[in-house]
Formats: structure tokens, C-alpha cells, sequence
């Protein structure tokens, strides 16, 4: 198992409970999703998983390292694509690889990353020059400097173009065959529906349901999981 979840919960300090005992497992390799409306626990969710945030109640462990006390081995296995990635803006994509990758024991063979990414071109373009897309692909190497077995990527997709889109597909589909873990969170269904082989919706705190893509879709009868998505959210009074 990859990552265990067990009834945790998060209360923030203004005292909002952001989740309210949520339960979930990822097995090694799988893409799990996380969807849900705006504000329904996602990125809480993500931020303690990756020990940017504590938990405030219940077990989490990753590759069974638990979450807050083993965090130091924990950031050393997972890697992370924020929404709003902060390249080093006057630095070259390169250098802003090799800055990421210094920051680990165990290394990513950098030209492979670039090779992957299909960066080569842009290696000594600097970080601020590369258009949205190229900077979430320098994103993504920086999340994989560090050899990570785990990777988080938040809403990866939002504003790229359609191609920009499918490359970034095929990038996760790869990061899958090479025995990565994913998790992914998204609003864009179609994304989910593909690339995952387990989704969980988050609800006001909760998960009100985890299966595959296609549970989903047959429980409501529907074709795709975006229309699946919209009539649990409307069987739960959504508007
Ligand atoms: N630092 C914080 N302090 C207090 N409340 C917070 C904090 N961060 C998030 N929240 C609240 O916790 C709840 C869950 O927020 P979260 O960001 O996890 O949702 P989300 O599912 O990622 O939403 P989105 O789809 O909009 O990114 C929301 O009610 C939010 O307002």
C-alpha cells in the first residue's frame, strides 16, 4: 500500500473542519484521484499528505511512514507539482533542475528528466521565458529530481491549451508505468476519467464516494463521469 488514510481530520485554526474523517488507501502505481467542489478538502488533504500541514486527527502513513512524525523520510519519496509552481525565474530550466535534484540524497538522472519532459530544447531558456505549459513541465522534473515514488500533482492541467493537455496525459500515463504513484486532484472530469483508476469525491469534508471511474458512472447510469459527478452532487443538494 502507498498511502494509508484513516479517519483523518483537519480543524483549522479559525476553527472550520476542512475534513471531518475522511478514509482512503492508494495501492503502489495507481492514479488516485481527488475531486470535489471548490473548498470541499482537497488541497488540505494534499498539504497534510505531503507534511506541508498537520493533521489534526487520525492516521496517515506513506509507503508506511506515518504522518507527522516520520515527515523527514516522507518528503524524501514524495514530490510535488503545486498549482503555482515557483521556478527560479532567471535561471535556466537546467539549473533550475540541477537545484532540485542537489537538494536530494538520491538523484533522477537529469538528462533523462529533460528527455522525458521533452525539455531538451529549452535547457538554457530561463525559467521566466517558458510559456505556461513548459512551466509546468519544469514543474514536473523538479517534483521527479529527487527519484520520488510518490508524486502530487494539484490540478495540473488548468490553463494549458488541448495538446498541452494530452502531453501532460501521456507525462502521467508514464510516471504509472514507471511504478509511480499519483495523485492527482482535478475539476476537469474528462482528466479524472481517463487517467484514473480510482477517484474519490470529497464533500464538505468528507468523501461521500471512492471507487473506479466506471463504479461511478454505472451507479448513475451514466456514460462519462463528469455527468456521474454532477448527479451525486445533485443527490446531495448541490446546486
Ligand atoms: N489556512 C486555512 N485556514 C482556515 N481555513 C482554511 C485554510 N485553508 C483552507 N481552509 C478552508 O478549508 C476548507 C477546505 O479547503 P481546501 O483548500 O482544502 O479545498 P479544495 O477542495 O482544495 O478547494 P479548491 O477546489 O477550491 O481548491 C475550505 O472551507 C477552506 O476555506
Amino acid at each position: 500500500m502507498s498511502i494509508e488514510v484513516e479517519d483523518l481530520w483537519k480543524i483549522y485554526k479559525n476553527r472550520v473542519e476542512a475534513l471531518r474523517g475522511i478514509s482512503f488507501s492508494v495501492n503502489s502505481g495507481e492514479v488516485f484521484s481527488l475531486l470535489g467542489p471548490n473548498g470541499a478538502g482537497k488541497t488540505t488533504t494534499v498539504k497534510i499528505l505531503s507534511c506541508v500541514l498537520k493533521p489534526t486527527k487520525g492516521k496517515v502513513s506513506v509507503l508506511g511512514f506515518n504522518i507527522p512524525e516520520m515527515c523527514n523520510e516522507v518528503r524524501k519519496i514524495v514530490g510535488i507539482v503545486p498549482q503555482e509552481f515557483q521556478g527560479f525565474s532567471d535561471l535556466t530550466v537546467e539549473d533550475n533542475i540541477k537545484y532540485f535534484s542537489s537538494l536530494y540524497d538520491k538523484k533522477s538522472d537529469i538528462d533523462e528528466l529533460i528527455d522525458i519532459l521533452d525539455l531538451k530544447k529549452y535547457v538554457k531558456t530561463k525559467f521566466k521565458q517558458l510559456s505556461g505549459g513548459y512551466k509546468r513541465r519544469v514543474a514536473i522534473a523538479c517534483a521527479l529530481a529527487g527519484d520520488p515514488k510518490i508524486v502530487y500533482l494539484d490540478e495540473p492541467t488548468v490553463g494549458l491549451d488541448p495538446k498541452s493537455r494530452r502531453n501532460l496525459w501521456d507525462i502521467v500515463r508514464d510516471l504509472k508505468r514507471s511504478g509511480i504513484t499519483v495523485l492527482l486532484t482535478t475539476h476537469y472530469l474528462d482528466e479524472a476519467e481517463i487517467l484514473s483508476d480510482k477517484v474519490a469525491v470529497i464533500y464538505d469534508g468528507r468523501i461521500v464516494r471512492i471507487g473506479t471511474p466506471k463504479e461511478l458512472m454505472s451507479e448513475f447510469n451514466k456514460s462519462n463521469l463528469e455527468e456521474a459527478y454532477l448527479a451525486l452532487m445533485e443527490s446531495l443538494g448541490e446546486q
